[in-house]
């Protein structure tokens, strides 16, 4: 299917050529944005009436007597000092609205990016035999999204779990469990116990083992000895130490499946490389950096020094890339990740969806693999460092009691209070005991998704699980219900089915319903190379609105109207349904058919 010429590309491109028709010379941007007063506003006029020094009223003048008008251009007149104000035809908005819906492909018209890469996307990276927390949460939702826009857009997207799974905080735990064997068996996993069931023992077991081991490794010195020499053992690859630390591994993938599949996110298993996956890289990154001088030798470790990049504290921080003992830390792994994800992976983007708090680590870390040369003006590197999470007090997320709150814990929360706005309305709408129960998990994960992601990642925000299951307001369940309206509508309509009418005239909900459902795919390339998912949840959100006052303002199913604007309008609420759908989609929630 082709992709859909926007009337905001159609209107620039015809401004541009009467532009250059009445200014040969000049390089013209018409500055086009949409506008209250008419459909769209051109600001350009004045800057290069400027820049030729002509009269910007004149200039506006010539450009409105070249413009082509008729198909598209309705209405076109100079404003104030140079601006223009533009109407377009109601025939050109249902003709273009009228293509999206033909696009049966799914895309809605959307085109693919002109140029599209590989992008390698570094998120959901919890750690080995910890505690998943809301940080975590964030950087799923996150990256999640972003996998879906880029690859919407036709970007090839490579995904990458860098899970925390090498230390040397796993002497302590290896050790233990060689002295407790049984420590991580699952009580024989019993009939039908699911990936839930099976996540959160996993997760007690780690928990359990952890803390025990910690308690005699603070209390017995000759365990914290026989630990220390099993950290030497694994980084040595002893195999039995490898095939313990293996089993710390599964068992904490056991527990993330079940939280990413609780998240309704598709996590794939290859695609979890974790820090061991760089050891083999380790030795020859600091290789490479000491031998180009990139990173030198200071008081027997390797470091990478910088002038203008500072501390919390105000003086500068040196990269360490090895400790003076020779063991490799967290920058090692990263600066090996780099090279394998641009020589290995051949990305042109690396995307780090990671806290805010390690801004000051991923600055200095791109910022050598640039002086190394692995990062250059081809292969850039972002970390999308997003805010806290914060509770309704407004201080970091915990429980009453001052703890880490358990993902699952909250997550079950969100979908206990989702099923009980659900179950408000079930008996009106005749849903079934199953649907009851299916809808609150696309409610209650979606509100959680939504709240993520329908704030700019790099603030702050308080989660506020009331505020998030309201139905008022920038929620998804509000889009949610938005999309079931329009399903049941289409339902009642009966015989009448949706088809568009280019000689009908528009009302203005009309108007205003069909020039933002032309902007659909504007959005989504923006937030594409912004890597701002909250522009798409903004987008929806005023979808949804702007649908409200076409309710407010238009009859659907109205017996007083024609039968061709039924379908027309049909036609409208359908588009407006299968956009809110692939939006939500992209966000990575459901928009169920019933509500
Ligand atoms: N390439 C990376 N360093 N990614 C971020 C990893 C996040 C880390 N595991 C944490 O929990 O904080």
């Amino acid at each position: 299917m082709a992709p859909v010429t926007s009337l905001t590309a159609s209107v620039h491109q015809r401004l541009a050529t009467a532009l250059t028709a009445a200014l040969p010379e000049a390089d013209a941007d018409p500055l086009l944005r949409r506008s209250d007063r008419a459909d769209f506003q051109a600001n350009g006029i004045l800057a290069l009436a400027k820049k030729a020094k002509a009269n910007p009223r004149e200039l506006a003048t010539q450009v409105v007597a070249a413009v082509e008008s008729g198909d598209v251009i309705k209405d076109i007149e100079v404003s104030g000092p140079g601006f223009l104000n533009i109407t377009i035809t109601d025939r050109a908005i249902t003709q273009n609205l009228a293509e999206r819906y033909a696009d049966t492909d799914g895309r809605l018209g959307v085109p693919y990016a002109t140029h599209p890469g590989t992008t390698v996307i570094d998120y959901a990276q919890p750690n080995v035999a910890k505690e998943m927390h809301v940080g975590h949460l964030r950087s799923a939702v996150i990256g999640d999204a972003l996998v879906q826009i880029l690859e919407f857009t036709g970007e090839n997207v490579v995904r990458r779990h860098h899970i925390g799974d090498w230390g040397t905080q796993f002497g302590m735990l290896i050790q233990y469990l060689d002295e407790h064997p049984h420590e991580l068996d699952h009580k024989q996993s019993e009939e039908g116990e699911d990936l839930q069931q099976s996540g959160e023992q996993a997760m007690s077991n780690l928990d359990r083992l952890y803390k025990a081991a910690r308690k005699l490794f603070d209390a017995d010195e000759d365990f914290k000895t026989r630990a220390r020499r099993r950290v030497v053992d694994l980084q040595a690859g002893d195999p039995h130490t490898l095939a313990t630390w293996q089993k710390f591994v599964d068992e904490s993938k056991i527990y993330f499946f079940s939280v990413f599949e609780k998240l309704d996110m598709e996590v794939r298993d290859p695609d979890i490389v974790g820090e061991s996956g760089y050891n083999d890289m380790l030795d020859e990154t600091c290789r490479l950096l000491e031998e180009s001088g990139v990173a030198v030798r200071s008081e027997g470790a390797l470091c990478v020094f910088f002038d203008d990049i500072k501390g919390p504290d105000g003086n500068p921080v040196p990269l360490i890339v090895r400790k003076s003992d020779g063991g490799y830390g967290y920058a090692a792994t990263d600066l090996s990740a780099i090279r394998d994800r641009v020589f290995n992976l051949k990305a042109t983007s690396l995307l780090y969806v990671v806290d805010a708090r390690q801004s000051l680590h991923f600055r200095m870390v791109f910022e050598t693999a640039r002086r190394a040369g692995w990062l250059n003006d081809d292969v850039k590197a972002f970390q999308l460092a997003f805010g806290t999470v914060l509770g309704k007090d407004g201080k970091p997320f915990k429980t009453r009691e001052g703890e880490t709150v358990k993902l699952q814990d909250l997550l079950d929360e969100a979908v206990e209070r989702a099923t009980t706005v659900v179950r408000e309305k079930a008996e009106k709408v005749g849903l079934s005991d199953q649907e009851i129960v299916e809808n609150g998990q696309y409610v209650g994960i979606g509100a959680v998704k939504y709240a993520d992601l329908s704030t700019s990642a790099v603030r702050d925000y308080k989660f506020d699980l009331d505020q998030m299951v309201s139905l008022n307001g920038d929620t998804s369940v509000y889009l949610q219900y938005a999309y079931a309206r329009i399903q049941s509508i289409l339902r009642k309509a009966g015989e009448a089915r949706p088809a568009a009418h280019p000689e009908l005239e528009l009302a203005p909900a009309e108007r205003a319903l069909g020039l933002h459902l032309d902007q659909f795919g504007e959005t989504i390339a923006e937030v594409a190379t912004e890597y701002e998912p909250h522009k798409l949840a903004a987008y929806l959100f005023k979808l949804a609105t702007v649908l409200t006052s076409f309710y407010d303002q238009c009859q659907v199913l109205s017996a007083d109207n024609a039968p061709e604007v039924v379908e027309n309008r049909l036609f409208l609420v359908d588009l407006t349904a299968r956009t809110l759908h692939q939006g939500m989609a992209l966000l990575g929630i459901r928009t169920p058919e019933r509500l």
